[in-house]
């Protein structure tokens, strides 16, 4: 049975949310021939049901009475006999991931160009756009909470795997900025849809594929080896790789960001009284974090007194559509500047929160987090770890600074009254955190643990 098939291998799927946990049931809610032929496409929505509550998938299934070598390692099972309706039947079929299948996935473009609609799936394009459907396409090798098709050196398809119903933010705020011909983004070109729950949400979006650049993580990255790889009297401002003028330019293009969000979409401020509730908010999530995660109990005190200083706060705090899930990796370095990607706030937040205003100091303290990340995650089962140590510091504390001062020459507003917000958001993004390393990457949860000390 396909459901059955279908249990055993999502449970194993990188991006899918419920690892770790037993599937009670998966059911079909939908399922959409996009493709009637040897290769077929389907298009299903599934769900899963874990501890009794459901998440909702977004599965792209080939079907192939032989499956090639080259698709091997994309097969979820055997299935059959199964009759597509004026297609071809088989008695057996081979039944895999159709993002791995380029003579498949060439469909997603097609449909976008010709805005079909397949079934209750629709496809759509931005107006004015052409979309070359004839570019063969690969599965991006860093599939984290979605699965990114890259069609040759034209196009990247993001396909949305876990789904919530609504318009993505990312859609929403790329459609928004590019509108507005806003520098830093990635070019959308169209969209899948469909209505879930009543509602249209969205199911993939294409957008320009920035070729010939790198994302702000490896770049870093490259900078810190180089920086523990010198001398020990070599400071980080001193070794080749030093970032800290790439900090500086990725800081002046946040603040564009920032302040194009607040032009594109609604602003508002939070008085005094209210920025209580922020704090009770990120005691909230804190209280969660620490049920689930043992190693985090012992920072509480600290956090909560962290927490109290933002109730003190007597200024308005600003607030405005913002990235939500900010860090090295969600932007990237081309040949002329940097672009940020992914707008879609912190995966697993319901939709809601996430679309909500917030202070721009969260997306500084996500990116402020993620230089720490870079200078300390070489560092874990490094033979050298106690003397290299200094040196991440130093690295960290060049770039932070760095990243800080080109967002105030940029236009972005920090005042000293902010250091008690900036500090909270970055001790808050530390315990989230806690909680996406234990789900995803236990072995790098003395990265945010560190931040605490
Ligand atoms: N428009 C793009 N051009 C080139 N590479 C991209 C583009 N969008 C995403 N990527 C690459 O894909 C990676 C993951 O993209 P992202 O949107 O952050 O997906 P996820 O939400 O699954 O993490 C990025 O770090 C980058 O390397
Ligand atoms: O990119 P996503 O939207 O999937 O974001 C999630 O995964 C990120 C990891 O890939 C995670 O980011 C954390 O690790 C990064 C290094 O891999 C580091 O640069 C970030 O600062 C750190 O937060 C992100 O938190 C999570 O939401």
């Amino acid at each position: 049975m396909l459901d059955e098939l279908l249990a055993a291998w999502i449970g194993h799927q990188r991006w899918f949310g419920g690892k770790g946990r037993p599937i009670d049931t998966l059911s079909i809610d939908s399922d959409v021939t996009i493709e009637a032929g040897d290769p077929g496409l389907r298009h299903l929505i599934v769900s899963v049901w874990q501890d009794g509550s459901r998440e909702r998938y977004q599965l792209l299934l080939g079907m192939r009475a032989d499956l090639p070598d080259t698709l091997q390692h994309a097969l979820i099972g055997q299935c059959g006999p199964y009759a597509f309706e004026n297609g071809p039947s088989h008695p057996w079929w081979h039944v895999y991931d159709a993002a791995h299948d380029p003579e498949l996935t060439h469909w997603i473009l097609e449909s976008m160009a010709g805005d079909t609609e397949q079934g209750v799936v629709r496809f759509e394009h931005l107006p004015g756009v052409g979309i070359d459907s004839g570019v063969r396409s690969m599965v991006l090798g860093a599939e984290q909470s979605n699965t990114s098709l890259v069609y040759g050196d034209a196009y990247i398809c993001k396909l949305f795997r876990r789904l919530i119903p609504g318009v993505n933010p990312e859609l929403e705020i790329v459609t928004a900025l590019a509108a507005r011909q806003a520098p830093h983004i990635a070019q959308p070109y169209g969209w899948m849809e469909i209505d879930l729950d009543g509602t249209a949400t969205t199911l993939a979006i294409l957008q320009e594929f920035l070729s010939n650049s790198t994302d702000g993580w490896d770049l870093a990255l490259t900078s810190v080896r180089d920086l523990y790889n010198s001398l020990p009297d070599v400071t980080a401002a001193e070794a080749g790789g030093d970032f800290a003028a790439e900090a500086a330019r990725l800081g002046g293009a946040t603040a564009r960001i920032h302040r194009e969000l607040a032009t594109a979409f609604p602003t508002g401020t939070v008085e005094p009284h209210e920025v209580k509730r922020m704090a009770e908010g990120l005691r909230r999530k804190l209280g969660r974090a620490a049920a689930e995660v043992p190693e985090l109990r012992e920072h509480v005190g600290m956090l909560e007194a962290a927490y109290h200083r933002v109730e003190e706060l007597t200024a308005e705090v600003a607030v405005q559509r913002v990235h939500g899930d900010y860090h090295l990796g969600q932007v990237m370095r081309t040949t002329t500047d940097w672009v940020v990607l992914d707008f879609e706030g912190e995966p697993g937040q319901p939709l809601a929160e996430r679309r909500a205003m917030s202070s721009p100091l969260r997306d500084v303290a996500g990116m402020l987090r993620s230089f720490d990340y870079a200078a300390r995650h070489l560092l874990a089962g490094h033979a050298e770890a106690d003397k290299l140590e200094p040196k991440a510091d130093q690295w960290a504390e060049r770039n932070r600074a760095a990243f800080l001062e080109g967002y105030v020459e940029g236009g972005g507003t920090i005042t000293a009254a902010d250091a008690a917000l900036l500090r909270a958001f970055e001790l808050s993004k530390a315990v989230y955190e806690v909680i996406y390393e234990s789900r995803n990457r236990p072995s790098w949860i003395s990265i945010p643990l560190a931040a605490f000390r």
